[in-house]
């Protein structure tokens, strides 16, 4: 059992929002911006939180917050640069649009961690979620590396390390839905008001 001393929270909120074409981690779900959200879950799991953004409205949340070293190279840069700040061994790496997340799905991602692996992440509907998981703070190295070859992809960086997925039950997986379009928006203000 992980102590929460060991564990850093780490949102990522930084990125294009291109599809949405506002600053997701800005939106709102019964007046909570998506990014309290985020907070709320990570807070009784850890010591610290950092925020991963480039943008300095996210000070208003009273969070720490760090810029991305690499600019504009995707979350691969925003986990990079979240693992280096980090003082822990252990860091759970959320996005800043899952607003249904709960602590107790993120619990089961600290109750998996062990010696073997260096990354674990859920999986949901046979789909990795590598923005909803548990990261050692050694990956950080193997990112930088990647980043240095101008490789961007998630999928291809965490595949180069010790993986393992946490399959989540069915009546859960509505709580790891990310909202990237405002179709996904509609959804997920449908979920919560169900
Ligand atoms: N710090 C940081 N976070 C990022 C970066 N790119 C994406 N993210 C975050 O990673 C998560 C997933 O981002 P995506 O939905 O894939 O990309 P996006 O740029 O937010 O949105 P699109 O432009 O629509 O693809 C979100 O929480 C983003 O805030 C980045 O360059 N830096």
């Amino acid at each position: 059992m992980l102590d929460k001393k060991n564990i850093t929270g780490i949102i990522l909120a930084g990125g294009k929002s291109e599809r949405m074409g506002t600053d997701k981690g800005f939106l709102e779900l019964n007046k909570k911006p998506f990014v309290q959200y985020s907070i709320d879950a990570l807070q009784p799991l850890v010591s610290k939180i950092l925020i991963v953004s480039n943008n300095p409205e996210y000070d208003a949340f009273g969070i720490d917050r760090i810029e991305d070293v690499f600019k504009n190279a995707g979350p691969v840069a925003g986990i990079y640069s979240g693992l280096e700040a980090s003082s822990t061994k252990y860091n759970l790496i959320l996005s800043c649009d899952i607003p249904l997340i709960t602590s107790e799905i993120l619990q089961k991602l600290i109750d998996s961690a062990d010696d073997t692996h260096d990354i674990i992440q859920l999986e949901s509907d046979g789909k990795s979620m590598p923005l909803i998981a548990l990261y050692k703070k050694q990956v950080a190295k193997t990112f930088y590396n990647l980043l240095q070859q101008d490789e961007r992809r998630l999928r291809i960086a965490v595949n180069k390390c010790k993986v393992k997925n946490i399959v989540l039950d069915k009546h859960q997986i509505k709580h790891t839905m990310n909202v990237n379009t405002q179709t996904e928006y509609k959804t997920v203000e449908n979920e919560y008001n169900d």
